[in-house]
């Protein structure tokens, strides 16, 4: 017994002792050694689990870098590209690869094929008369608000109102009554972890499922619902046409061709909207709201704005997209808020093709994983959006990467901008926000999406 164990030590020391030559003459030997990262990123990707490091391209693991370049934004995204997105995505899917859905797949082609089946379904469409409602009430009773908290209530409704015509039910009471924000929470916790590491995925996520911490498991079970309500509310009116809304038009692709608009592809589509298109839609909503509440010239100039374009005899309510572009401040304010607070706050990473990249003069071989991260930290000034200078204008658009950028930029982009864009001038017209604690600074937490974490306001009407 005792030689067995002396055996099995012996076997470990070796394959410790192996493992770590082969890590160190990686790193010695690595054309890219000269470029600047932490000193354990040379070795170990686990590092990335904590660290912020600043530059031009910097080592974020052994065989990954983050790039600060507007120009390799084509590269690495542009339409066409080759690049593969990088393995950090598998842990956001479905462990079993046939089952990937828009966000996870990976492969460029069969990503752009995914695209095109769902991609008329997001031309852009509100809940704004409740939210508002919700508000005269809390304003009535002085109680501070987390603006964040509300702001999520509104996407999730949002999102679910314009996924499957129905909402969850949030701005009820504006709380998490069905535990979909911990849900999601910990599903985008374990997403951006298990990423960085997403070999272990297919294990983790058995694991996890039998612990009963499954993430999703309420937003699958109430999409599933709904979607099977749909489908019998459809079959009733056979023959007496469809609705025209997102989940009628999907279920009706399905059904002219369910081989190759599969249910899985209905389903996936249906979740990746409400995984993508709340939280995303929350922390940049909450971003506007929080530049103008810190910033009260700004505020003032946006109202202004808004009085003086305000037709007699019509409200604020009335304001249509259309109504909101033509809205310059507006749109440099909301423009601003998600340069400087972005949603995603991780590199949107991609795997060089065969035959490598030169960027900004390094090349990366094949194999390489190199992204773009879309924090572009700078001062709040929407007045930089707008000068007349074309040159300085696209240089500064250069680095505005929110929505990411090409054949992946977010498929719900419009959708967003029209949620923001007709319930930012609203919320600053009718209502006054007081930080509770003023002399706070922000607190974030990254977890793939940079939530904020104490926007307390006391809200009053003006
Ligand atoms: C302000 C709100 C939003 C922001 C800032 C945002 C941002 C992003 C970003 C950065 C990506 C990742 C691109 C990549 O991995 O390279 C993305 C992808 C995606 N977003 Fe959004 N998003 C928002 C709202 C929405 C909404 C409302 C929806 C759905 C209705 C949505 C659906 C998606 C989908 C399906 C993808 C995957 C697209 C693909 O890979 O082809 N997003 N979004």
């Amino acid at each position: 017994m005792a030689q067995l164990a002396s055996v099995a030590l012996v076997a470990i020391v070796a394959i410790v002792a192996l493992a770590s030559i082969y890590v160190v003459v990686r790193a010695i030997a690595d054309p890219l050694r000269g470029v600047p990262g932490p000193f354990w990123a040379r070795f170990s990707r686990l590092w990335y689990l904590r660290e912020v490091y600043e530059g031009p391209i910097v080592r974020i693991t052994p065989n990954e870098y983050s790039i600060d370049d507007p120009a390799a934004e084509k590269t690495i995204y542009g339409l066409g590209t080759k690049f593969y997105k990088s393995p950090w995505y598998i842990a956001s899917g479905n462990p079993d690869p046939t089952n990937s859905d828009l966000f996870t797949e990976r492969h460029p082609a069969q990503h752009a094929l995914m695209r095109r089946k769902v991609a008329n379904l997001y031309s852009a469409n509100t809940l704004l008369r409740l939210f508002v409602q919700r508000l005269n009430e809390v304003a009535a009773t002085g109680r501070p608000i987390n603006v964040q908290h509300w702001l999520q209530c509104y996407a999730f409704d949002g999102i679910g109102y314009i996924t499957l015509s129905k909402r969850f039910g949030f701005l009820d009471r504006c709380e998490d009554a069905r535990g979909m924000f911990t849900s999601l929470h910990s599903y985008l916790k374990y997403a951006s972890r298990i990423g960085v590491v997403s070999e272990v995925h297919p294990i983790a996520s058995k694991l996890l499922a039998k612990l009963g911490s499954g993430g999703m498991s309420h937003m699958m079970s109430f999409v599933g619902a709904q979607l099977q309500d749909r489908q019998q509310r459809l079959a009733e009116k056979e023959g007496g046409g469809t609705d025209d809304d997102f989940v009628s038009r999907i279920l009706a692709q399905h059904k002219a061709d369910p081989e190759k608009f599969t249910f899985t592809d209905v389903f996936s589509t249906c979740i990746t909207n409400i995984g993508a298109g709340s939280d995303k839609t929350s922390i940049s909503l909450s971003a506007v709201m929080y530049h103008l509440i810190r910033n009260p010239n700004m505020l003032a100039e946006l109202r202004s704005e808004l009085d003086e374009k305000l037709q007699p005899g019509k409200t604020i309510e009335d304001f249509s997209f259309q109504d909101a572009q033509r809205l310059p401040y507006l749109q440099a304010c909301i423009k601003e808020a998600l340069s400087v607070h972005p949603a995603t706050g991780l590199p949107l990473g991609g795997v060089v093709l065969s035959g490598g990249a030169e960027i900004l003069g390094v090349f990366f071989p094949a194999g390489t994983v190199i992204g773009i991260n879309t924090w572009d930290a700078a001062l709040y000034r929407p007045e930089r959006w707008l000068i007349n200078d074309k040159q300085q204008l696209s240089r500064i658009d250069g680095y505005y990467l929110p929505f990411g950028h090409g054949s992946r930029t977010c498929i719900g982009k419009n959708i967003s901008l029209l949620e923001m864009s007709k319930l930012v001038p609203v919320l600053v017209y009718r209502f006054d926000f007081d930080l509770v604690r003023p002399e706070e600074e922000l607190e974030c937490q990254n977890v793939w999406f940079v939530k904020q974490k104490n926007i307390n306001c006391r809200v009053s009407l003006r």
